[in-house]
């Protein structure tokens, strides 16, 4: 299913029969964008999230898409950290070096992890800053409309509650419109310390994977996609990238639409 979205790009809807299905349709879409955005700009600049997308990616290590995509192109982000140490159990960082990056020849130097050595204010500081030079040098592109940093693409989950990245329903971080990178030292979810990604910064990406399955977010999906009428819009619903937003859902996750 594809629509267009009002001021921004399309929306497409993907239900899958299986968890496993959802997978392998992830995997696919993925390598299909590494292989175009490396044949038109030589670089793939990927912005990863914590929690269940990284799970989901367990096709993508695997042949034919593994063996298909030129992982010495690709460039990893976090659209969001926790503040802790790169080897603690919370980090999205070592769930994402276990569960993926370990396991694809991505070259180290292309994997744009947080400071841990720094505090939440200084953290969310240093990788903005880091991004700026990125910018600078071409390696990841800029928003001519928006005039924040243009990612290829971001792999996004969603909370039950409707949040992504480390963007809660209610807190004033989901109003920001300057910072690239801001913190929370109050987050709802533990732990309570984490660097974000803002939306000026998510909704200037080229595409977004939105990525949800398991009956934990029916509500949210509902909210977000349905016509429900939730008198607050939902962080994920704010979600509205340059060219496509696309979801990929199971069915379990869509059984409310
Ligand atoms: O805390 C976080 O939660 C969201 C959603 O996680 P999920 O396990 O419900 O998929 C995640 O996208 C974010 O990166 C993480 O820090």
């Amino acid at each position: 299913m594809a629509e267009t979205v009002a001021g921004a790009g399309k929306r497409t809807v993907q239900v899958l029969d299986t968890e496993e299905d959802l997978a392998v349709a992830l995997a696919k879409y993925t390598a299909d964008l590494s292989a175009k955005f490396v044949k038109e700009r030589g670089a793939f600049t990927v912005v990863l999230s914590g929690g269940y997308l990284i799970d989901c990616l367990r096709k993508l290590v695997e042949p034919p898409y593994a063996d298909s995509v030129e992982w010495s192109k690709w460039r990893v982000f976090w659209v969001d950290e926790r503040v802790v140490p790169k080897d603690h159990v919370d980090s999205n960082y070592k769930l994402a070096y276990d569960g993926f990056l370990s396991k694809v020849p991505i070259l180290p130097g292309n994997v744009y992890a947080i400071n841990d050595a720094l505090s939440a204010e200084g953290a969310a500081d240093d990788y903005e800053t880091c991004i700026k030079q990125l910018v600078k040098s071409n390696v990841v592109a800029l928003s001519t409309s928006t005039g924040f940093p243009k990612f290829d693409l971001m792999l996004l989950g969603m909370g039950p509650d409707g949040h992504v990245a480390s963007l809660f329903p209610g807190h004033p971080l989901v109003k920001e419109k300057e910072r690239w990178v801001t913190f929370i030292e109050d987050s709802p979810k533990p732990p309570p310390q984490r660097i974000t990604f803002t939306f000026p910064v998510i909704n200037s990406s080229a595409f977004i994977a939105m990525v949800v399955a398991g009956p934990g977010e029916v509500d949210a999906v509902h909210t977000a996609l349905g016509n429900s009428q939730s008198p607050n819009t939902l962080p994920v619903q704010m979600v509205l990238p340059e060219e496509e937003l696309a979801w990929f859902l199971d069915k379990q996750a869509a059984s409310k639409l």
